[in-house]
């Protein structure tokens, strides 16, 4: 392990100085499409400014006598699209023990490291992994004449990945967020799911035996309801610890049911309310989904204002609409006042959405002892079982 002292010290002489900070750009949606088919590439610059993140794919899911057409078409891409302010580009790279993963991170730096700006790295093990590439990188940066340091996102998909998550995200300073990669993930674990993410009807857990019952009706076999249970609570809470502990980003991967866009919902919600900033969206039809998740509510914000109104210097304790608010519920509300303010600087129709309110803003807010009236029960999804109860 590198000394404290040397941490923020480049890695190669020539390299840009590590950043001590991930840049607070929104990142909402990292949306994947494979440079080399031609019909995906064509929609690209039509994406620009409708999603934070363009994410060239040149690992799984793109064929292995394709995988150089896609480095090329990445290139290309780059090289004749305008990226404007709001949208950055990011690649991921084939696997480390792969054939391919050398030439995609030298000609990509050399070639367009000025325009990109994270290297997603599949199936990291360790922070032996990310050593690897936080060197590799500052020499290609060092040769390219790069100003800024190009940084790095992980993907979660080995149990060994998992044991070693808290040291992958303390790996680097380049290090910029981790990903869950469910499908890899559980292959690796050998979990017995052929699914990419979401749910399984299997796991659940189910009612205990009425009890009761008459004479001759058997318990176990009466009707009993079943829950289906969250197969990924655990791995995306630690990989949401992890991220804190180090500050950088959490997000799901993928969820390969696209018709689906109901269960892809729930999922990215419960992603989101976990601490995940963002998603991963494989197909246009869950651009949309991703914003409107990742994106608080008008309502959340509008009582995150009342709160911090209410809550003065931001100690002690008030009664808001019959709810004990204090020094930690403040907390939770800045958290999404300070995402809402971040999404609105790049986004009019947001920052619009934010300053028009909501009824719950407009009635009363009594700070002390009385209940103000109005509630945020509004800014739930339209199904959100069990939340309220
Ligand atoms: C999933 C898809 C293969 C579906 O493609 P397709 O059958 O072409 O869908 P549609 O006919 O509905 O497409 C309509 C039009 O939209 C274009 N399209 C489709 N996807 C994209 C996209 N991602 N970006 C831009 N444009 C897109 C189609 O070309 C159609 O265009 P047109 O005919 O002109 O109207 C496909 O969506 C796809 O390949 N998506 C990306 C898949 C991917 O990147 N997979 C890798 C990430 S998941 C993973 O790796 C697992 C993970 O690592 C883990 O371990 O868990
Ligand atoms: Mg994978």
């Amino acid at each position: 392990m590198r000394s404290p002292k040397d941490f923020f010290a480049p890695l190669a002489v020539g390299a840009p100085a590590p950043v001590r900070e991930v840049p607070a750009r929104p990142s909402r949606m990292i949306h994947f499409f494979d440079p080399s088919n031609e019909k995906m590439a064509a929609k690209v610059p039509g994406m620009v400014g409708t999603v934070d993140v363009l994410l060239g794919n040149l690992e799984d899911a793109v064929k292995a006598d394709r995988k150089e057409a896609a480095r090329e078409g990445l290139v290309r891409i780059a090289k004749d699209t305008d990226f404007g302010e709001h949208t950055q580009l990011w690649t991921r790279v084939n696997a480390l023990d792969s054939p391919w993963v050398l030439d995609d991170l030298t000609t990509l730096v050399t070639e367009i490291g000025d325009t990109l700006d994270v290297v997603m790295v599949p199936k990291v093990q360790g922070p032996e992994d990310i050593h690897y590439v936080d060197r590799l990188l500052a020499q290609l940066e060092a040769r390219a004449g790069l100003t800024r340091p190009i940084l790095v996102h992980a993907i979660l998909e080995t149990a060994r990945g998992m044991a070693n998550v808290e040291a992958i995200a303390g790996a680097s300073p380049r290090m910029q967020g981790i990903s869950l990669g469910p499908a890899d993930l559980a292959a690796d674990r050998r979990m017995k799911t052929t699914r990419v993410g979401g749910g399984h009807p299997g796991y659940l857990v189910r009612q205990d035996p009425p009890t009761g019952l008459g004479e001759g009706v058997d318990p176990i076999t009466a009707d009993r309801a079943t829950y289906q249970q969250d197969l990924w609570h655990y791995t995306i809470a630690r990989m949401v610890d992890a991220c804190a502990m180090h500050g950088i980003l959490p997000y799901y991967g993928p969820f390969g049911d696209i018709k689906d866009v109901v269960a892809c919902e729930d999922q990215f919600r419960n992603a989101f309310l976990l601490g995940c900033v963002g998603t991963w969206t494989l197909h246009p039809v869950q651009v949309d989904i991703a914003k409107r998740v990742f994106s608080p509510s008008a309502e959340d914000v509008a009582h995150a204002r009342r709160v911090k109104e209410a809550m003065g210097d931001g100690t002690g304790a008030v009664m808001l609409d019959g709810k004990m608010e204090d020094d930690a519920s403040l907390k939770q509300c800045l958290v999404i006042l300070e995402l809402a303010d971040r999404l609105s600087a790049n986004d009019p129709e947001l920052a619009a959405l934010y300053a028009g309110g909501s009824p719950s803003e407009e009635s009363g807010t009594e700070a002390s002892g009385t209940e103000a009236s109005g509630t945020a029960a509004d800014s739930k999804p339209a199904d959100s079982k069990g939340e309220e109860s």
